[in-house]
């Protein structure tokens, strides 16, 4: 398993914000975690990159307890706003990340080159992210994420303020990012992003309601859609 989430609790000050939480995620899957705003969902994955730390449980990243300062480098995170320098093109920006990342050379010339054209950005390399769309910002946040080749990919709402046809294309780029190994965990209160993911989480209140693959969460309350089937699962309206 890449990802081992045991009986995870974290509070802030007397608030218990996520209550006794276990899953794990395999090599290569796609795990989303779906829920409403304030439910917990980046709280959780803030524990599994190790930015915070469970106050009770453990959480496990390929095998090490997190936090952990060498699974960093194993790890891609993106977080939910996108930490890029405007004044810099996007060539620029991702070059600065990839010399952070300790890439040199002909290796960081050909990873930069990849991401890029992973995420449909090359043709605009040379403009200056702070006139980028919200959609290529996310898109180039998303390529750093993977620029040091990471076996795990953390998204926290990647497609959040972007239109549906770039939400497509960023979904089939998981696809193609899943295909290589790579084990990705993503946050979305979008119900029909959650039906992409081979497993979904349903978390409300700090509460893992339910878990399993889209099909079976829809077949087990006898749901037509997965909005249905987390209200079926007691889960509040988005
Ligand atoms: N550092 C913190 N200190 C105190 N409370 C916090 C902190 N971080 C998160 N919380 C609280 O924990 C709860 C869960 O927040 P979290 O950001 O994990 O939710 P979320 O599901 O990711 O929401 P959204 O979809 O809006 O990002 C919220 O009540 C939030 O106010």
């Amino acid at each position: 398993m890449s990802i081992v989430l045991q009986s995870v609790s974290k509070s802030f000050g007397k608030k218990e914000v996520i209550k006794d939480v276990s899953f794990s995620v395999g090599k290569g899957e796609i795990f989303g975690l779906l829920g409403p705003s304030g439910s917990g969902k980046t709280t959780l994955i803030k524990m599994i990159v190790g930015i915070e730390e469970a106050s009770i449980g453990d959480a496990n990243v390929l095998g090490v307890k997190m936090p952990d300062l060498k699974s960093l480098q194993k790890i891609g995170f993106m977080a939910q706003s996108d930490a890029l320098y405007g004044e810099l093109t996007g060539k620029e920006n991702i070059a600065f990340f990839a010399a952070l990342s300790g890439l040199k050379g002909k290796k960081k010339k050909e990873r930069i080159q990849y991401v890029m054209d992973l995420v449909n950005l090359s043709e605009h390399a040379s403009k200056r992210t702070g006139d980028y769309s919200g959609g290529m910002k996310r898109r180039l946040s998303l390529a750093i994420a993977m620029l040091h080749e990471p076996q795990i990919l953390v998204l926290d709402e990647p497609t959040v303020g972007i239109d549906p046809i770039l939400r497509q294309s960023i979904w089939e780029e998981l696809e193609n990012i899943r295909r290589t190994g790579t084990t990705i965990i993503v946050t979305t209160h979008v119900m029909d992003e959650a039906e992409k993911c081979d497993r979904i989480g349903f978390i409300r209140e700090g509460v893992l309601i339910a878990s399993g693959t889209p099909e079976q969460l829809k077949s087990e309350t006898m749901s037509h859609s997965i909005e249905e089937a987390f209200l079926a699962y007691g889960g509040a309206k988005q």
